[in-house]
C-alpha cells in the first residue's frame, strides 16, 4: 500500500467533519445463511464520487442496498450525516442496473412519478421534472415515450427521476451496464458533472465491474474481496478530469486495483 491508499483502519478513526454516507462495521449473511459480509467499513465524504469495486458475486450490489436502508445488515450500521439509516429513504436514490422507466409515461410522467408520494401541487411538480430532465440533457425530449428513445435517454430520464426526489445521495448499480459501449461512453462523459452541477447532490456511490470506468469517475475506490467479503485495499484517485486512460498515470491506477483483486481471496 503506498501514501495515496488510505490505511483501511483509518475510517475508524475519530474524525471532526461527519460523513455525508458511512457504513460502520457490516455484517450480513442471506437467509439461507451465505454469509456476504464481515466487518465493512465504508465512508462517503462530501462532494466524493465513490466505487465499490469487486470480483463478480462478491456482494457489490447487496451492499449497495443495505446502504440505501432496502437489507439490514446483521451487525453494524449505515449513517447518513450522522443519523441512522434504518429504512429506505427519500434522501438516498438507488439506480439500479436495469433501465427502469414506464413504457405507459412520457419522460416528464415518467419523472412526475418520483414526487407523486410528496405533497407537492402538480405545476410546481412539473416544474421540477422539467429541471431535472433538463440538467441530465433532455430537455426539448420532455413528451417523448420510452420506445421512442435511445437507451442512454431512458438511463438519463432514470437519473432525473432520482434528482427530482431532492436526494442527497445517489447509489448507483452498475449504471452503463445495459448500454451499448458508445451510448455507455457518452453517458459516462457527462455523468460527473451532471451529478455535481449545483452542490444538491452531497455523494455518490457505484458499484462497477469496469475498472476503466470506476477510474474515470472515483474519488476513491473500496475494494471487496474475501469470502465473507470485507475491504481489502481504499484506493483514492488524485487525477485531474477528465481523466485520459492512455496515461501512465491511470495505467499505475489500474495495475494497482488489478493487485487487490486477483487472485480472489479465500478467508478461513
Ligand atoms: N436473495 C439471495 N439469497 C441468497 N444469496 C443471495 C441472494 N442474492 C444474492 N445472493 C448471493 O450473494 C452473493 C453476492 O451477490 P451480489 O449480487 O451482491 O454480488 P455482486 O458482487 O453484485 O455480483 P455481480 O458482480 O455478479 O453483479 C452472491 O454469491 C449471490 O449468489
Amino acid at each position: 500500500m503506498t501514501s495515496e491508499d488510505y490505511q483501511i483502519n483509518q475510517i475508524n478513526e475519530p474524525s471532526s467533519r461527519v460523513p455525508v454516507l458511512q457504513a460502520i462495521n457490516i455484517s450480513f449473511s442471506y437467509e439461507n445463511g451465505y454469509r456476504v459480509f464481515q466487518d465493512v467499513n465504508l465512508e462517503a465524504g462530501e462532494g466524493k464520487f465513490v466505487a465499490i469495486i469487486g470480483p463478480s458475486g462478491i456482494g457489490k450490489s447487496t451492499f449497495l442496498r443495505i446502504l440505501g436502508g432496502f437489507l439490514k445488515p446483521d451487525s453494524g450500521y449505515v449513517k447518513l450525516m450522522g443519523k441512522l439509516v434504518l429504512k429506505p429513504i427519500p434522501e438516498i436514490a438507488l439506480i439500479h442496473q436495469s433501465i427502469v422507466t414506464f413504457p405507459w409515461m412520457t419522460a416528464l410522467e415518467n419523472v412526475m412519478l418520483s414526487m407523486k408520494s410528496k405533497r407537492i401541487d402538480q405545476k410546481t411538480a412539473e416544474e421540477k421534472a422539467r429541471e431535472a430532465l433538463a440538467r441530465v440533457g433532455l430537455e426539448g425530449f420532455e413528451d417523448l415515450y420510452p420506445k421512442e428513445m435511445s437507451g442512454g435517454m431512458r438511463q438519463r430520464v432514470a437519473i432525473a427521476r432520482a434528482f427530482a426526489a431532492d436526494p442527497y445521495v445517489f447509489l448507483m448499480d452498475e449504471p452503463f451496464a445495459h448500454l451499448d459501449e458508445l451510448t455507455a461512453e457518452g453517458l459516462r462523459q457527462d455523468i460527473y458533472n451532471i451529478l455535481f452541477s449545483d452542490n444538491t447532490l452531497k455523494s455518490v456511490v457505484m458499484v462497477s465491474h469496469n475498472l476503466t470506468e470506476v477510474l474515470e469517475l472515483a474519488d476513491d475506490i473500496f475494494i471487496l474481496n474475501g469470502v465473507p467479503a470485507s475491504v481489502v485495499g481504499i484506493v483514492h484517485v488524485d487525477m485531474p478530469r477528465p481523466r485520459n486512460p492512455k496515461t501512465d498515470e491511470f495505467n499505475g491506477y489500474l495495475d494497482k486495483l488489478y493487485n487487490y483483486l486477483t487472485p480472489p481471496r479465500m478467508k478461513k
